[in-house]
């Protein structure tokens, strides 16, 4: 059986390119009129019209004309300008247009005198693309058009199909409710509704299929394609109020996006992850087993924020997720609230302010000590805790501080060996160690009792690495004389009631995990780990993974490229080869890493491949995930 002869119609003005012409010749022939302005919303508006079908389209286009007051070489600087502006994902595809040039055909009510050099440059001929033509006075301005032309008038895209009279299926894409008609009129099979660079209700309504972009169409209808898998068929759930900037990082890269404002229970995220290829999350979501399980699609978990125990990362890896987090983006905003939380608490200006609310003037120097010279104690001496120690020293403040691994002192900080011996001699002592699970109750009745009397003991670390009834008594007898906590034991999934055994006590300050709560360091997290993202999804890079053994290997131009994840057990690569050679494919790149449980495995191949090879590859014993990028 001979494949289905088609013939692919494409629209001009916001589909092959991302603007209207028209409305870019209007920006540079009226760049020094002072009315530059208000005629251009008034082309616009009249363009929208005329798109719309609310007024003819004859007369839209000679209002427009009348407004532009161009000319000749204003067109040759549009043809320049417009050559940047061709719409990405029909940039990318650009070998479809080339491999079935004789099939596809421009139909636009712009004009030849511009479309024509933008199209050549992807194999359509003059002869195939249809459009009207200006008119020029002698001083080569622009005086009208060809009224003659069936493109000029009302419905004339579907005249001049008509009139081509084209073979087999006919697919019009197009933005424009002028495009959809052509359908309407039966002078078309089908319409897709093209919206890379505008969405139009009227005309997506109408249409067949949707087509954010051309990966899209292609996919659609089965045509070779660089990418294998349309993006926007790409699920990506954010949680937990994630910075809008990830949004819109990601929804522009094409991906499909949707936001929760909150953390969702392990039930309600269940529900949810059937569809889900990639999920973000910040500290409250538990991604257990059972979730993973339910989520065939995932591929990736990104924490937008730093600690990744909320995750099972080894059931994220034995199910082939890949796991990013932002290391780094929010340690300044907790470093800087610790130090004003020591500074408030060594002045106990919380007491004396809530006297003051409560009318009562209370000035006094009893229990306000500066910080200067004063014994500051970091546990855990990271990220956060080596920034906290260079900062607090210019503060005037002694560091000492305590890690389990052996850390180099910055500055003048001391390294001290015991954490009992860090806790005998501190004024302050801040926890800044990571979530292991082992830290549960680091800090109960014993270390505070060897504490300083009246010491202070700021938290900003993890809720369950403090007793907080041994705290709470501490408090209470007055053995430490204030404290500051950030993270609880338990923390409700979303904003509203809460409340602590520490609630009411003096001298403490109770803020609501906030330490990272910064907008600088959201917004360098919505950057941070979409880029992680992005990197693995386009091109298979897991450098920075938490869980996973990390690979990059250059892209290469014309070359298609299979990510293989696995069990790390032993003959998977000679089968995977095997594979390959049987199927006569040539390796131009390979890298392999490995862990004690899984290998991931990127190829890159330079010749068209058999479908069947996938298949092949899937069945091979062990493999836990497959795809192919392009
Ligand atoms: N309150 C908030 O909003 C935020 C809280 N955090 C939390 O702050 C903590 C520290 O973050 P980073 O400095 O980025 O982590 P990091 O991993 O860079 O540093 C943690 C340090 O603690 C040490 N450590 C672990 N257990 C220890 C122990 N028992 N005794 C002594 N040292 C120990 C580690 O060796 C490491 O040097 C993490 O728990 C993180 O989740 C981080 C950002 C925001
Ligand atoms: O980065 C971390 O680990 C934090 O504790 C901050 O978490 P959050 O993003 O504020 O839920």
């Amino acid at each position: 059986m001979s494949p289905l002869k088609r013939s692919y119609v494409f629209d001009f003005d916001s589909t092959l390119t991302r603007v209207e012409a028209l409305d870019v010749l209007a920006e540079i022939t009226l760049v020094n009129n002072p009315k530059k302005d208000e005629i251009i919303e008034e082309i616009i508006s009249i363009t929208n019209l005329g798109i719309d079908g609310e007024i003819s389209f004859t007369e839209s286009l000679e209002r427009r004309i009348k407004l532009l007051q161009a000319n000749k070489a204003d067109l040759q600087t549009l043809i320049v300008q417009l050559k940047d502006k061709v719409s990405h994902s029909i940039a990318r595809n650009k070998s479809f247009f080339e491999d079935f040039s004789e099939d596809i055909y421009v139909i636009s009510c712009g004009f030849k005198e511009f479309i024509d050099p933008i199209v050549a440059q992807y194999n359509i001929p003059s002869e195939r693309v249809f459009a009207n033509t200006f008119e020029f006075d002698e001083n080569d301005s622009i005086v009208g058009f060809d009224q003659e032309n069936v493109l000029s008038t009302h419905n004339g895209k579907i005249a001049c199909l008509k009139n081509l009279n084209l073979e087999g299926e006919v697919q019009v894409i197009g933005d424009g409710y002028s495009d959809y008609v052509t359908k309407e009129a039966g002078v078309a099979d089908k319409f897709f509704a093209y919206t890379e660079n505008v969405s139009r209700t009227k005309t997506t309504e109408n249409a067949d299929h949707v087509v954010p972009n051309m990966d899209e169409f292609l996919y659609v209808n089965k045509l070779p394609r660089t990418i294998s898998y349309p993006k926007n068929r790409i699920h990506i759930l954010l949680l937990e109020n994630v910075h809008p900037d990830a949004f819109e990082k990601l929804s522009k890269d094409g991906f499909t996006v949707e936001t929760v404002s909150t953390s969702l229970s392990e039930d309600e995220l269940i529900k949810k992850m059937k569809d889900v290829h990639v999920l973000g999350i910040r500290s409250k979501t538990q991604v257990t087993k059972r979730v993973l399980d339910a989520a065939d699609k995932l591929m990736v978990v990104g924490a937008f924020c730093i600690g990744t125990k909320q995750i099972d990362l080894e059931a994220c890896k034995e199910n082939g997720v890949v796991v990013f987090n932002a290391p780094y983006s929010n340690t300044r905003s907790v470093v800087e609230l610790a130090i004003g939380e020591i500074i408030m608490l060594m002045r106990s200006v919380f007491q004396r302010s809530t006297e003051l609310h409560k009318g009562v003037w209370n000035k006094t120097a009893a229990g306000s000590r500066e910080v200067r010279g004063k014994k500051l104690g970091i546990v855990g001496y990271g990220n956060i805790g080596k920034q906290l120690s260079v900062l607090a020293e210019a503060l005037g403040l002694d560091v000492y501080y305590y890690d389990v691994e052996d850390k180099l002192a910055l500055g003048n900080a001391t390294k001290i060996e015991k954490l009992s011996d860090l806790l005998a001699i501190s004024d302050v002592i801040t926890l800044h160690v990571d979530d292991n699970a082992a830290n549960k109750n680091y800090i109960g009745a014993d270390e505070i009792a060897q504490m300083k009397d009246g010491a202070i003991l700021v938290n900003l670390s993890r809720g369950f690495v403090v007793d907080i009834k041994a705290l709470k008594a501490a408090l209470v007898s007055g053995k430490l004389a204030g404290a500051a906590v950030d993270v609880y034991p338990e923390e409700p999934a979303k904003n509203g009631a809460f409340t602590t055994d520490l609630k009411g006590l003096e001298n403490v300050i109770l803020t609501p995990h906030v330490g990272g709560s910064t907008e600088e360091a959201q917004k360098d997290i919505a950057d941070f780990v979409p880029n992680k993202i992005m990197a693995y999804i386009n091109s298979g890079n897991t450098v920075d993974a938490v869980n996973f053994p990390n690979i990059r290997l250059p892209k290469q131009e014309k070359s298609h490229r299979f990510l293989h994840i696995h069990q790390n057990v032993p003959g998977v690569m000679a089968k995977i080869n095997k594979v390959l050679a049987k199927y006569d494919m040539n390796i131009t790149g390979q890298y392999l890493s490995t862990d004690s449980k899984v290998g991931y495995v990127i190829t890159d191949l330079n010749k068209q491949y058999n479908p069947k090879v996938i298949k092949k590859l899937k069945e091979i014993e062990g493999t836990i995930k497959f795809r192919v990028l392009y």
